[in-house]
């Protein structure tokens, strides 16, 4: 008995080894689907216990973006004569992802017009507005009609709302999200799809082509219909990424984006 005893006890703990290394690859694989709450408090704490600031996780979402716009729709791709793209913002930190990634792209060879019509009184959204005009990027005064956004852009990235949208649109948004679900261009949307409910969805809202999920998708985008998923904001330290269980996955290389 003593005898084989050990040698069954070590291929036990074989089997057992195999086995939570498997399970653990499989995990691994499984990156987790953020409710709203908790996509709340991963920022918080962002912010409170691991130092970063706005501006930082800010520039670097934006940047993942554009990046991220750049390898679904390259410049090559691009059906009108001038690589034209219209980039709506929105009220909160959404918007200024938006500001960010739209200094990007026309540092990228993209030709962006931004609509900002509800601007926060603060440094940091001043800040970007004034580096986009600085990069001679126009801004319009008015959501175009469907018709001529059909016409003039290739393609509207939508950083209107983000991780902290509740409840029926307000104006001026719901305006401008009807004529964007009329439109054909498609639509990339940065981080949730503008009017849906960060964990329900919505049956009837915009159904972008691309949407790209910062530091981890939330619950809504296992409802995402279009061609491309990207996940983007390559920042999260290690203690935050095993507290919540966000099994992300390896970014290739240096890269700040990876297509699901
Ligand atoms: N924690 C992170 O991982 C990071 C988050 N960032 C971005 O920040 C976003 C979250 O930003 P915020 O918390 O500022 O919020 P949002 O940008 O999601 O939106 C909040 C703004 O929308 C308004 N709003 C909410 N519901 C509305 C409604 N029904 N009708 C009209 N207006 C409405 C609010 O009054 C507020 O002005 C994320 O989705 C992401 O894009 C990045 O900037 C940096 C890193
Ligand atoms: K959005």
């Amino acid at each position: 008995q003593r005898g084989t005893c050990p040698l069954s006890t070590a291929a036990n703990h074989h089997k057992q080894d195999c086995f939570s290394s498997r399970a653990a690859s499989t995990m691994a694989q499984t990156i987790k689907y953020l409710g709203q709450e908790e996509a709340q408090h991963i920022d918080e704490e962002l912010f409170s216990e691991y130092g970063f600031s706005v501006d930082q996780l800010m520039e670097l979402a934006g940047l993942s973006c554009a990046t991220a716009i750049t390898r679904a729709y390259p410049l090559t791709s691009l059906v009108k004569a001038r690589p034209s793209l219209l980039v709506i913002c929105g009220p909160g930190n959404n918007g200024g992802d938006g500001l960010v990634c739209a200094r990007h792209l026309k540092l990228f060879g993209y030709e962006p017009a931004i609509l900002y019509p509800k601007r926060p009184n603060k440094p940091l959204f001043q800040g970007l507005t004034t580096q986009c005009q600085k990069m001679e990027i126009p801004f319009l005064t008015e959501m175009p009609e469907a018709k001529v956004v059909d016409e003039a852009y290739n393609l509207v990235i939508d950083a209107i709302f983000g991780f902290s949208f509740k409840g029926a649109v307000r104006e001026p948004f719901g305006s401008i999200l009807d004529v964007l679900k009329k439109t054909t261009v498609p639509v990339a949307s940065v981080d949730i799809p503008s009017g849906w409910d960060v964990e329900q969805g919505s049956v009837d809202g915009l159904q972008p082509d691309m949407l790209i999920s910062l530091t981890a998708p939330k619950k809504s985008a296992s409802l995402f219909r279009g061609r491309y998923h990207f996940l983007g904001g390559r920042f999260v330290p290690p203690g935050l990424e095993r507290k919540y269980e966000l099994n992300l996955p390896q970014y290739p290389g240096t890269d700040c984006v990876l297509q699901l």
